[in-house]
């Protein structure tokens, strides 16, 4: 038996529904590119998607926001750049014995030539077996001009219980405090980062896979490409400031993204970039 791919409508919204022979699932949405929906085969729902997220009216709250050509308010742009709201195509879609995998992409437009005015293209492909996710963004400069971007694959885990969670592997790496303007980049000392207030740490240069511990399940967190991670989490205050976030959600889920903030990745006409997180079950 093969995997599946299939053209759904979610949410009011043209996804694909992919799954493995294995039966692994996910859903990918056209709008944003924005896969909201990850379970491994034999396993729960990993990824946080709000259930008062909207669909198709600006950026939908959860899953893998694609941020791109600016990350957070690192520019004039609206907050993550506008990837994540635009209308994405498919442009492959295969599967094998124990993999699916699918790619979409976004051109540039008169509307993104206004707000950005550089001809790009981007991929995501979203690959996945029973146990792994990779998710690939390809940033390709088709025009004539250098341009330069931030970005990232704003990931939001489903988690158990945030208060029991362990983020491993970022020991020793420096980060700015996003919640702490101004401040000077520190460097974390702890074995394993606990989460029990808010937290906007934009940590540079990571180099290691990190491993994400959530009331006895594992899931390693890998990427390449993308120099940075952004560990973010509102907390209780900050969720209630978020009116498509139900209360004490923030308890149910942590931001774990790959991201290109703290230097701008330059690209000349021709060329192209890629980056990738990888997500696998322990
Ligand atoms: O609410 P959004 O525009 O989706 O942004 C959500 C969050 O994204 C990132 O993790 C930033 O570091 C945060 O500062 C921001 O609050």
């Amino acid at each position: 038996m093969s995997g599946d791919i299939q053209t759904i409508e979610y949410q009011g919204l043209p996804a694909l529904r992919l799954s493995t022979a294995a039966g692994a699932s996910a859903v990918l949405s056209l709008y944003g590119g924005q896969l909201l929906s990850w379970v491994p085969a034999r396993g729960r729902e990993r990824l946080y998607l709000s259930e008062r997220a909207r669909f198709g009216d600006g950026p939908i709250r959860g899953g893998v926001p694609v941020c791109f050509p600016q990350f957070s308010t690192q520019g004039t742009l609206a907050r993550h750049g506008f990837a994540r709201t635009r209308m994405w195509t498919v442009t492959e879609q295969r599967t094998g014995d124990d993999f699916a995998l699918a790619t979409v992409r976004l051109v540039d437009d008169p509307q993104t030539r206004a707000l950005w005015p550089h001809p790009f293209i981007l991929e995501l492909t979203v690959a996945m077996d029973g146990g792994r996710l990779d998710l690939e963004l390809e940033v390709i400069n088709s025009g004539h001009a250098p341009f330069a971007f931030t970005g990232a694959l704003h990931t939001y885990l489903r988690v158990a219980e945030l208060e029991e969670c362990q983020l491993q592997g970022l020991h020793g790496f420096d980060y700015l405090d996003a919640l702490d303007a101004g401040a000077q980049a520190r460097r974390d000392s702890g074995d394993v980062l606990l989460f029990d207030g808010p937290l906007d740490r934009h940590y540079r240069d990571v180099e290691r896979p990190l491993l994400l511990r959530d009331n006895g399940a594992a899931l390693g967190i890998h990427a390449e490409g993308f120099p940075d991670v952004v560990v973010w989490n509102p907390w209780e205050d900050g969720n209630a400031r978020i009116d498509d976030m139900a209360p004490r959600d923030f308890r149910r889920m942590l931001c774990v993204e790959a991201a290109a903030t703290h230097r701008r990745i330059a690209l000349e006409p021709g060329e192209s970039w890629h980056g990738r997180q990888t997500l696998v079950c322990l």
